[in-house]
């Protein structure tokens, strides 16, 4: 193996225990910070996934609610469950657990959501702030595979990085992230005509996809920095992600693993964003 492994568990380790610090002093200043969590339906994977972000609060002293709906409350009695939270005086973030299901329209549920308390960053005010710089909260996927970079010191300003994939919650704000720190950044998609004379020119590639051996060993360019964003399924059953791990390591100067890599960090950002919105909170009282 030559590349060097960016362990996500490590670092959010890390990252997790100055958290812990910070929700200290607040809750010293009786300023607990508190995390609002919604599931609605009992999708056994996001069941999974809340379960670990009740935790990752529980591990760094922050306050947190799971409010469990079945997949049958409406659209309406979900607007409402945001609504009082948006006036909780105890609540700094608030998450809706998605997907959702089909009856109710997702982005309509997000932007019931105060801005001030969109821990996930998926609001459009909070979109229209990572576009424009302004202060904001930012996606916590994203933002954890910039910590990710910064982790290993990597100087973006200059460098080409290429973006597989152009979601809402990670391809497009990724992009937007990398070119905030300088970089040229390429977003290739479904449409792009030849991903890998793409692939083959970048310093930095961040695959998210949703796909497994999207990127593979021939795609890569020797030493680059290779973040993989994919939350998949192999043959067996077993977590694996958009990047062809054991072939790409050969090749790549840095890779993140899937599980222990962007998973852990997304939750750890949450933390984060969920920190710094109580701590803007307890500012302004
Ligand atoms: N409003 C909203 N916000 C989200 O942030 C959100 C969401 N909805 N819906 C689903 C996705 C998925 N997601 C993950 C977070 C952490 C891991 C994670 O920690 N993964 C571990 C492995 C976990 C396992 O073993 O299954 C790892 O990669 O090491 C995975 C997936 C957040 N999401």
């Amino acid at each position: 193996m030559t590349a060097a492994l960016i362990d996500g568990n490590a670092l959010s380790r890390q990252l997790r225990e100055e958290v812990t610090h910070r929700a200290a002093a607040l809750r010293a200043r009786g300023h607990t910070p508190g995390l609002a969590v919604i599931l609605v339906g009992d999708n056994p994977a996001s069941q999974v996934y809340v379960r670990n972000k009740v935790k990752a609060c529980h591990d760094t002293g922050m306050h947190s609610v799971l409010e469990q709906y079945p997949a049958t409350m409406t659209e309406a009695e979900l607007l409402s469950r945001v609504e009082a939270l948006n006036h909780d005086d105890s609540i700094h973030g608030i998450l809706v657990q998605l997907p959702l299901p089909d009856h109710i329209d997702a982005q309509k549920v997000i932007e019931a959501i105060s801005p001030e308390k969109d821990v996930d960053g998926f609001h459009i005010a909070s979109a229209g702030a990572l576009m424009t710089g302004m202060p904001g909260f930012w996606p916590c996927t994203p933002y954890g595979c910039m910590k990710m970079l910064e982790s290993i010191n990597y100087d973006l300003r200059g460098k080409h990085a290429v973006v597989i994939g152009r979601s809402n919650i990670v391809g497009k704000p990724m992009a937007l992230m990398l070119l905030q720190k300088n970089a040229t950044v390429t977003i290739c998609h479904s449409a792009t005509r030849d991903l890998k004379a793409q692939t083959l020119q970048a310093d930095v590639i961040v695959a998210a996809v949703g796909k497994r051996n999207v990127l593979t060993a021939d795609m890569v360019k020797p030493g680059a920095v290779v973040i993989d964003v994919g939350m998949n399924r192999n043959d067996e059953g077993k977590l694996c992600g958009d990047v062809d791990f054991a072939g790409v390591k050969e090749v790549a100067g840095w890779i993140t693993p899937v599980p222990g890599g962007v998973g852990p960090m997304t939750i750890t950002m949450l933390m984060v964003n969920t920190l710094e919105s109580a701590e803007r909170r307890a500012a302004a009282a």
